[in-house]
């Protein structure tokens, strides 16, 4: 984890108590973001939760009910072309230009902008140089999202949104998926603000996570941090002295590993400890907020924390 966070610099996504209604329907409830220069940013959440309505400000699509945004320094509602060419876009149903050829097509974008990647040099990147001359209807949806990817990037965005980006990838592309996102932040400095339902993704790639539940963002951290905020419970498994396999759920699993210890006469039997997954997080999370149990006490993700409030 880097000192996000602690550096003083402006974050180049800032929300304040962003809210969002559809008519009657309260979908976002005053949502606290702090996104920083570099840092790979999951945002999670059911179906539903709000998350592409909140990107969708961010990226100065849709106009907010409410709360402060500022997005490089700019609040999107009044992004301008300078603004919006600073800023990548990786959209889930980009279907245009069907009948171009792949290279063409990305010759062609890097025209909209002052300093774009070099087309050829970005279709190695994004493993198409063999599809460089075929027709865009003709890829395969894989190859289609990379060519999504590579309009994505070349301009060389300082900023990056990233939809939904490995739907439709078999588990290769999007090994190599990663490891691209992961340069672009690393050797680039690119900041990535990634949607997704895979979690594995989230883990693998993100800095940070948020998950975004009722509206609200309800827990933000390193994948570690948000386990001790969600409470989630180690499993910890052993054979007992008689044969039998035995398991238990704990909060405190090195208590429960020394109080183990400190009634055997011996080593214990297959002892393992099984930590929260970030799946376990997850599925915390969304439950306690459909239970309501949920105290909605003010602990909502503001991203500067490094350790998120208990
Ligand atoms: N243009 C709109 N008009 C009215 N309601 C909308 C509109 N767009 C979204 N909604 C509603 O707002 C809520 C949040 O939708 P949104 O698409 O932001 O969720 P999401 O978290 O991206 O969901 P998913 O994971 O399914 O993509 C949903 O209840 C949706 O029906």
């Amino acid at each position: 984890m880097t000192a996000f966070g602690r550096t003083g610099v402006q974050p180049v996504i800032r929300v304040r108590e962003l809210a969002m209604a559809y008519g009657d329907a309260d979908v976002l409830r005053g949502v606290d973001l702090d996104i920083h220069r570099g840092e790979v940013f999951a945002l999670l959440g059911p179906n539903g939760a709000g998350k592409t309505t909140t990107v969708e400000i961010l990226e100065g699509f849709r106009q907010r009910s409410g709360g402060e945004v500022s997005v490089l320094g700019t609040d999107p509602e009044r992004g301008g072309d300078a603004w919006r060419a600073r800023i990548g876009l990786v959209l889930q149903s980009w279907r245009d230009h069907r009948r171009w050829r792949v290279a063409e097509l990305l010759t062609h974008f890097a025209t909209y902008y002052p300093d774009p990647h070099d087309p050829a040099e970005l279709l190695a990147l994004v493993g198409l140089t063999d599809q460089a001359g075929r027709q865009v209807d003709r890829l395969s949806g894989g190859q289609r999202r990379r060519l999504d990817v590579a309009l994505g990037i070349v301009g060389r965005p300082e900023l990056l949104f990233l939809d939904e980006p490995t739907t439709g990838f078999d588990p290769q592309a999007r090994h190599e998926f990663h490891l691209l996102v992961e340069q672009l932040a690393r050797d680039e400095g690119v900041t990535v603000l990634l949607t997704t339902h895979d979690l594995a993704e989230a883990e693998r790639l993100a800095d940070r996570i948020a998950m975004l539940v009722g509206g609200r963002i309800r827990a933000c951290g390193t994948p570690a941090e948000l386990a001790r905020e969600a409470a989630a419970q180690a499993e910890v498994r052993w054979t007992a002295e008689d044969g039998t396999p035995r398991r238990e759920r704990t909060a405190d699993p090195s208590r429960l590993v020394w109080e183990l210890h400190r009634h055997a006469d011996g080593p214990i039997a297959d002892l393992e400890v099984r930590r929260p997954t970030l799946e376990d997080t997850y599925l915390h999370m969304v439950h306690r907020e459909a239970e309501g149990t949920d105290g909605a006490d003010g602990t909502d993700g503001d991203a500067d924390e490094e350790v998120p409030a208990a």
